[in-house]
């Protein structure tokens, strides 16, 4: 049996980057803070929109004022991400593909939870993903392997039916911590050598890993 893909969306499938510097950085104009250019808020993703702007805050800041910045920032994406947000490239050709092939798919993020459902429908309008899990208020979130057991439930599987795609040490701390075989990513935010020995360089090869891997766990 071909296994389940869970893919992690910012970074992995969608470049996200220009959409969340800009509504960051207005959000951080907006309380007289100074802005970052984009290699720096690269470095602020991968913990959801909390730790994105409490990392875009001055260290000694009260959380108050990072709150206050994720929630101008949440209002600026709420329009801003349009415009700032790209599939990188072979993503679709790659997921109609392995959507034709019956592979069962997932996206888990730790973006806002409405924002992930937004841009996935946005992108893949053929509705490919059995399930497409962002961040919520009270449950568990990458890198806490608990975020991926609404996964588990929906496919009533174990981890050894699975594959987790991703282009962070969140992603592949998440893994490994759920016991999943982790694939990385080479054309995301983290630096691909800290992301394990398998790091896929472009989506061609991800879909060949993907597909003569199938019958690894029957
Ligand atoms: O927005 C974030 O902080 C991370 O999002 P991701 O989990 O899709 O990489």
């Amino acid at each position: 049996m071909q296994p389940s893909l869970i893919f992690d969306l910012d970074g992995t499938l969608v470049d996200s980057l220009p959409g969340i510097a800009e509504s960051l950085n207005r959000a951080l104009a907006e309380a007289d803070l100074p802005s970052h250019p984009h290699p720096a808020v690269r470095d602020f993703i991968g913990n959801g929109s909390y730790q994105l702007a409490r990392r875009a805050v001055p260290e000694d800041a009260p959380d108050s004022l990072a709150l206050t910045v994720e929630m101008d920032f949440k209002r600026h994406y709420a329009t801003g991400w349009k415009n700032g947000t790209l599939l990188y490239p072979g993503i679709p050709e790659l997921i109609e593909e392995l959507a034709a092939r019956d592979f069962r798919m997932a996206v888990l993020s730790n973006k806002p939870d409405a924002f992930t459902r937004e841009i996935v429908r946005h992108f893949f309008p053929s509705d490919p993903f059995d399930l497409v899990v962002g961040q919520r208020d009270g449950s568990a979130r990458k890198p806490d392997p608990a975020a991926v057991v609404p996964l588990f439930e929906t496919w009533r599987i174990g981890p050894e039916g699975v594959r987790f795609i991703g282009d962070s040490t969140v992603d592949r701390a998440t893994a490994e911590a759920a016991g999943i075989p982790f694939i990385g990513v080479a054309w995301g935010y983290h630096d691909p050598s800290d992301l394990g020995d398998r790091v896929a360089r472009n989506a061609p090869e991800l879909g060949r890993w993907l597909m003569t891997n199938a019958t690894d766990h029957e």
